[in-house]
This record gives C-alpha cells, structure tokens and sequence, in this order.
C-alpha cells in the first residue's frame, strides 16, 4: 500500500519570490503547497519601507493565479538608515512581519544592507519593544574569516551582544547551517528560533565540491560539513519536544536565472519551491520522523509568529516523480533542485 501522510497546511516562513515576470513564475509552486509565506525583502530596489511593502504585496497577490489561496507575509530590509519610527509604521501596518538583517555583502542583494549594527541599536530596540521579529541572515562578512566559518563568528560576535543587550528581542536565525548555530538557538530562550532549509537538511558540501563543481548547489550560508547537516536533522527530528519547537520550515528558495548560475562567477541561491515539501518529508522520513513533520512544517512557524495554525490540511504519498531539467522563470529558465532526477516523495492533488 501506498505510505501517506496528512497535515495541516504548512507555511514557509523564508522565501524569495522576486518580483515581475519571474514572480509569476514561481509564485503558483509556492502557493500551490503553502497557505503563508514571509517574503524576503532583497529586491532591487529593496523593500525597505511600509510604502513599498505594501505595494509589493499587491504585485504578489495580483501574481496569484484564479482560484489559488495564498497569504504573502511582509518584511522590511533593514538598511542603516532605518529608523525606529518605521519600525512602529510596520508593526502597526498588520501587513509587516518582520525587519531582515543582511550583513552588508554577506548574500545576494545585500548591498543595501547594514553595514555595522551598532549604527542601528535605537532601530533594534524598537523591534524588541513593539514586539516585531528580527530575522537574521546570521554570517559576518570579514574578509579574514573563512567563509564556512562565517555563521559560528556571527553568533559570538553579533547575535549574543545583540541578545544580551535586548534579551527579549524575537530574533529568527534564518537558514541555519551548522551544529554551533542549532545549539545556540536550542539553549537561546523562546525568543530565538530558526528556520531550517530541506537542502541543508540533505545534503553536506560535497554535494557541491565531489566529481565536478554543481553551482545549482551554491547557496548562501553555503553547505556545510557532514555533521553540522547531521546536527540540522537532530534538531527539528530529535527527542526533546522543547526544542524541536524552536525550528520550523524555510525553504530559502531563491530562483536565479540559468545563466546567472552557470557563470564564472555564479550567485547564491537554491530553487526548491517546486518540490519543498516534498523534499523536507524525504529528511524527516529518511530519520524515522515523519510523526514530528506536521509540528516543524505547519506550527512551529505560525505559533512563533503570534499566527493561528491552518485549518486546512494537505496530504504527501511516498510516490517517487521526475523533477524537470528547468522550469520557466520570466524571460528565462531556473534550474531547479534535484533537475532530471528524482523525488520520493509528491504532493497529492
Ligand atoms: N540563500 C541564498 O543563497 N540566496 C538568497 C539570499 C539569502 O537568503 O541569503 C537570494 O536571494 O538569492
Ligand atoms: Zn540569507
Ligand atoms: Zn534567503
């Protein structure tokens, strides 16, 4: 018999929808499995204000094809000039979800960013008091620290003086990537979680480096050793409830064109949204875990957030399917996650 599994409707809470004709693109994939996302702000311009959130949200939704349901949860970029009283315009808009930290150079389209946080301390402040998640790309950007060490660093030199300076401060350390980043949020209190990607959940960096180099599989934070992905899994599988709590499911699907990857000097980013889910059920099946993927991919997020849990359910069976060579992507092509090969596991209809 067919192996099934139903859950209430998950959400991805990291995702990157881009913007015009790429939107529409990928939107439907998304959608088709997710009833909410929190859409990342890195767009060119970024999404740095109420104002342009707003208008972005009307894009997303106008994007969304017939008879698809669909949320879009907002977020600002914080740049160095944003002020506290944006942060009390976004908290109050109902729209706005979150302020994202890019470390000025650490990821793509993070020119904008912050380039030093202490030029933003009264701005932080304001998020801890009002009560706004801070959403954080967590790697330092110093040209002496190695780059798979760039996620450790940032814990010690960034996130815990921000901690102990506004110890209630809703932080979400987005894409996690190692073992020193899982057990940092683990022993942080219930206000600091992560988001965890299924690519970093199956697979270590020689995915990307063994018998030939695979920029499909470059992403920032990049992939890691073996045991920070075995690290990954044991937090959102492992025994204690208390803290696979604090994990829950973001993707960080982030479509790049074709030949922006395939470059002498590709960019930073995985498309998975065609097969999220999915692949996520791989991990947690593969762990002997499936029991616990209702709680990482459908309410951890949303009671995080201050979100009621979706009253709607989908239904995965263990039905393995081809994944295509590209899907379109505009006015070009992204080549997807696990292109040409298979996936265990499939949505049902
Ligand atoms: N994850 C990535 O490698 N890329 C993201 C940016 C980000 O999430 O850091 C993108 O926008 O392409
Ligand atoms: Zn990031
Ligand atoms: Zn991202």
């Amino acid at each position: 018999m067919t192996q099934t599994i139903t859950i209430a409707r998950p959400d991805d809470w990291h995702l990157h929808l881009r913007d015009g004709a790429g939107l529409a693109s990928v939107l439907p994939h998304t959608a088709r499995e997710f009833g909410r996302a929190i859409v990342m702000p890195n767009l060119k311009p970024p999404v740095t204000n109420v104002k342009l959130a707003g208008e972005y949200r009307d894009r997303i939704l106008a994007a969304l094809p017939q008879g698809m349901s669909f949320q879009p949860l907002m977020t600002l970029y914080l740049t160095d000039n944003t002020t506290p009283d944006d942060i009390v315009a976004a908290k109050n808009s109902g729209f706005v979800h979150g302020v994202k930290l890019y470390p000025a150079g650490a990821t793509t389209n993070s020119d904008a960013g912050c380039t030093d946080i202490n030029k933003v301390l009264p701005t932080i402040e304001k998020m801890a008091e009002v009560g706004l998640p801070f959403l954080v790309h967590g790697e330092v950007v110093d040209s002496e620290i190695d780059i798979f060490d760039r996620e450790a660093v940032f814990i010690d030199r960034i996130m815990k003086p921000l901690l102990e300076r506004f110890p209630t401060l809703r932080v979400v350390f987005e894409h996690i990537t190692t073992k020193d980043a899982a057990e940092f949020v683990a022993s942080a209190g219930p206000n600091v979680a992560a988001t965890v990607t299924a690519h970093h959940l199956l697979m270590n960096r020689n995915a990307m480096l063994v018998g030939g180099i695979r920029p499909h599989l470059y992403c920032l934070p990049v992939l890691k050793r073996e045991v920070h992905r075995q690290a990954l899994v044991r937090a959102v599988t492992g025994h204690d409830a208390a803290v696979r709590s604090k994990f829950f499911l973001g993707t960080d699907s982030a479509p790049h064109a074709k030949g922006t990857k395939e470059n002498s000097c590709g960019c930073a980013g995985m498309y998975t949204a065609h097969a999220a889910l999915p692949l996520y059920a791989e991990v947690f099946d593969a762990a002997g875990a499936l029991d616990k993927l209702e709680a990482f991919a459908s309410i951890n997020g949303p009671t995080f957030y201050g979100l009621p849990v979706s009253g709607e359910k989908v239904t995965l069976v263990k039905e393995s399917w081809t994944v295509p060579a590209e899907y379109q992507f505009g006015e070009n092509v992204v080549v997807p996650l696990r292109a040409g090969e298979t996936v265990a596991w499939k949505l049902q209809d």
